[in-house]
């Protein structure tokens, strides 16, 4: 699918989408936890939606409810297949494989597209300490698990995601797991843990004591369910509402709405560098309001969330001066080596970007002007480039442009809604 973007000012006021990191571990542990959970503003993200199929296959019915929200009934992981596909989900297939491993029969995790290269060798070297057998294909996918996984004193490497451990708590709390430690050493990506802690309590699941994110310690006292029923309401997403806000910074005045600033996302964090690049900004009761200003280069450490990015380089692109965002590193095993795509993708714009070991250096303030860019199969490069593209000089194509359906299928209608002049060539395309 290819999508046009025209320069354009927008205006206008947007609801952020449901976020699929608060969606898919809101399925999660209304699938270990037993009883019923009402989910609403339900994600509709592709990985939402194998979030959702993964917890019908390991037992959980899934209705679809009047108001729009789902009622989850689950009696705990009791897999009615033998293989479950995460899609293209990395969290998906992170938090899941522990939880699949609850299973005391052989079962075979799957993914798809952009998953099948990313690496899984982490379990290789885990699950065996916790009495699961395991063969991979070489550290990727497919997995094949025999379970059952019995929850033991555990040290793990947390350098290269955090997506282990939030699979790791859930299954081990699944298990009222008691007296036992999971040690993590060099954890990334933190408040992610933060989110799959506080979604885990909101699920009134048994919470570990949390040392510094060094040490998750559940105690020797069961756990207390207080009531059989749990109504969750799926946070708006900081990560997709990060590309709205740096829409409206560089091409308009906007209003997003939905946006909790006291939310445990790592992404909020893009209201750091929306101070400091000099935007007009103005936070009011769950809404931003935001417009250009006088753009200036900003520093920036996005080790701990890594998936502002791309946003945060759109955005420097309109800045004058060299902006510097830390975290490379963590950008290797993302749905694309996103480092480096998006030098040659924005590059392919007129944007010079420097990998400089950890660093990106973006040498802002020149003007982009329009080209015939690639998502890269990589839903935050087509979203990149769409916002990029709204102050650029000329228009843009973007060749598979469909990919923003792993986490935001909305997002081209919703900067049309906004005034942004975007034609798509096949629609149907991102809602398959
Ligand atoms: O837990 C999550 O919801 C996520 C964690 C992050 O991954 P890492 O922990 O691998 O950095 C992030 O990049 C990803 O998009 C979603
Ligand atoms: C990396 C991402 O997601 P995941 O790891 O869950 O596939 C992302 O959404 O940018």
């Amino acid at each position: 699918m290819q999508v046009t973007i025209q320069p354009s000012s927008i205006s206008g006021t947007i609801v952020a989408p449901a976020s699929k990191s608060s969606m898919q571990r809101a399925c999660a542990a209304a699938l270990v936890r037993k009883g019923e959970s009402i989910i609403r503003n339900p994600g509709i993200s592709n990985d939402d939606r194998a979030a959702l199929k993964v917890i019908q296959a390991l037992g959980a019915t899934v209705e679809q409810l009047e108001d729009g929200s789902i009622k989850i009934t689950s009696d705990g992981v009791n897999a009615v297949t033998s293989e479950v596909n995460n899609g293209e989900s990395g969290l998906g297939i992170r938090m899941f494989a522990p939880i699949v491993a609850l299973n005391a029969k052989e079962m075979t995790i799957n993914g798809e597209g952009s998953l099948l290269t990313r690496p899984m060798d982490f379990f290789d070297e885990i699950f065996p300490q916790l009495g699961v057998q395991i063969t991979s294909n070489n550290g990727k996918l497919p997995l094949k698990v025999h379970g059952p996984l019995q929850p033991k004193n555990i040290t793990i490497d947390g350098s290269l995601s955090s997506q282990f451990l939030t699979g790791l708590l859930l299954a081990y709390s699944a298990l009222d797991a008691k007296d036992v430690t999971i040690t993590v050493n060099n954890l990334k990506s933190k408040p992610y843990v933060d989110l799959t802690l506080s979604v885990m309590e909101q699920f009134q699941l048994k919470v570990p004591r949390n040392n510094d994110h060094k040490e998750f310690f559940f105690e020797i006292e069961p756990v207390n369910y207080q009531s059989t029923y749990i109504d969750y309401t799926v946070e708006s997403d900081w990560s997709g509402g990060a590309f709205l806000l740096v829409a409206g910074a560089i091409a308009g005045n906007i209003t997003v709405r939905g946006l909790d600033i006291a939310s445990t996302q790592a992404d909020k964090a893009v209201m750091q560098a929306l101070m400091d690049c000099g935007c007009n900004l103005s936070v009011q009761d769950n809404q931003i309001e935001i417009g250009p200003g006088k753009l200036k280069a900003f520093h920036f450490d996005a080790t701990d969330c890594p998936d502002l990015f791309p946003p945060l380089a759109a955005l420097a692109a309109y800045c004058e001066g060299t902006t510097v965002i830390e975290g490379v590193h963590r950008l290797a095993h993302k749905e694309s080596d996103r480092g480096l795509t998006i030098q040659q993708e924005l590059g392919k714009m007129g944007l010079e970007v420097v990998l400089q070991d950890n660093l990106m250096l973006i040498k802002g303030g020149n003007g982009l002007h329009g080209a015939h860019v690639h998502s890269r199969h990589d839903h935050r490069i087509a979203m990149m480039c769409a916002v990029a593209g709204l102050k650029a000089e000329g228009e843009t194509i973007i060749e598979e442009a469909q990919a923003v359906s792993k986490s935001y299928p909305n997002f081209y209608e919703h900067i049309q809604s906004l005034g942004g002049v975007v034609s798509l060539n096949n629609k149907e395309a991102i809602h398959e």
